[in-house]
């Protein structure tokens, strides 16, 4: 398990493009160095940001679009199409602007689609993981990437419900969601925790207590974000306001 290493940026306009020109350079070291690269996407206003920084940075093109395989963290349980769901919000941020191979986009089911409830959504985009995986049960993803509640929660993994406590499936359906909408879909724990790096995205004064208890050495289950780490790396990505309140210890000492 990767100890959490935090970058701290001046505000969340700089976060999402400091974020965003990272992000380029793991995706060109990925393909350069296996030909392919595999990322998970998350929803919410720093994952949206992150996307909109990477559609007008400089050296966008530097990735080969046509091999980068694209996965959703979670997503909510709503109609293709839905203006709230997470890869409505990512295909207007970015993804409609670039040449991705949409047999690569991995979008998690819709409610109007072929699977009638999340919990048989969620087991369809296990096996759609598991089917792509190398080996294992989900793909080597090279970055995956989450936002943090002001409550701690990552993906659609709330403090103290059901998902947050699974230990042996990789995506579960979420019922009576406290953010809505409260029917989702989520990887869980075990499916986070595969991937080689995981990159948490805190911006804002909502996330400062947030981001002091996960870094604090709180469990896992009052506090998902705790429990979310990387196979090489755990990298937390906030900006001042988010910071705010980390015990001096941890604030890293070159940032903002
Ligand atoms: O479906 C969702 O709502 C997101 O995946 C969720 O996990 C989000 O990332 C956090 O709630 C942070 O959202 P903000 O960045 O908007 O605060």
């Amino acid at each position: 398990m990767s100890t959490p290493q935090l970058v701290v940026h001046r505000d969340k306009e700089l976060m999402a493009q400091a974020a965003a020109a990272r992000l380029i350079t793991r995706i060109v070291d990925a393909q350069a160095t296996r030909g392919s690269a595999s990322v998970v996407l998350t929803g919410g206003r720093n994952g949206n940001g992150l996307l909109a920084a990477l559609g007008s940075a400089p050296a966008r093109d530097a990735i080969d679009w046509s091999r980068l395989d694209l996965w959703w963290g979670d997503e909510r349980f709503l109609p293709e199409g839905d203006p709230e769901r997470n890869v409505t919000q990512a295909r207007e941020a970015l993804l409609d602007r670039v040449p991705l191979d949409p047999a690569r986009v991995h979008a998690m089911p819709a409610s109007d689609g072929p699977y009638g409830d999340v919990d048989t959504a969620a087991a369809a985009y296990a096996a759609e993981l598991a089917a792509a995986a190398e080996h294992g049960a989900v793909p080597a993803f090279d970055v995956l990437m989450l936002g943090v509640g002001p409550d701690t929660h990552v993906a659609s993994l709330f403090p103290e419900l059901p998902a947050v406590r699974e230990t042996e499936r990789t995506v579960v359906g979420v019922h009576g969601a406290p953010k809505p909408p409260p029917l989702r879909v989520s990887l869980t724990l075990p499916a986070i925790r595969a991937a080689k790096e995981v990159w948490l995205l805190a911006a804002g004064e909502d996330k400062a207590k947030a981001a002091a208890i996960a870094l604090s050495g709180a469990g896992e289950v009052q506090a998902p974000a705790a429990g979310a780490h990387g196979r090489s790396r755990t990298l937390w990505l906030l900006d001042a306001a988010a910071a705010s309140e980390l015990p001096r210890s941890l604030y890293p000492p070159a940032s903002a």
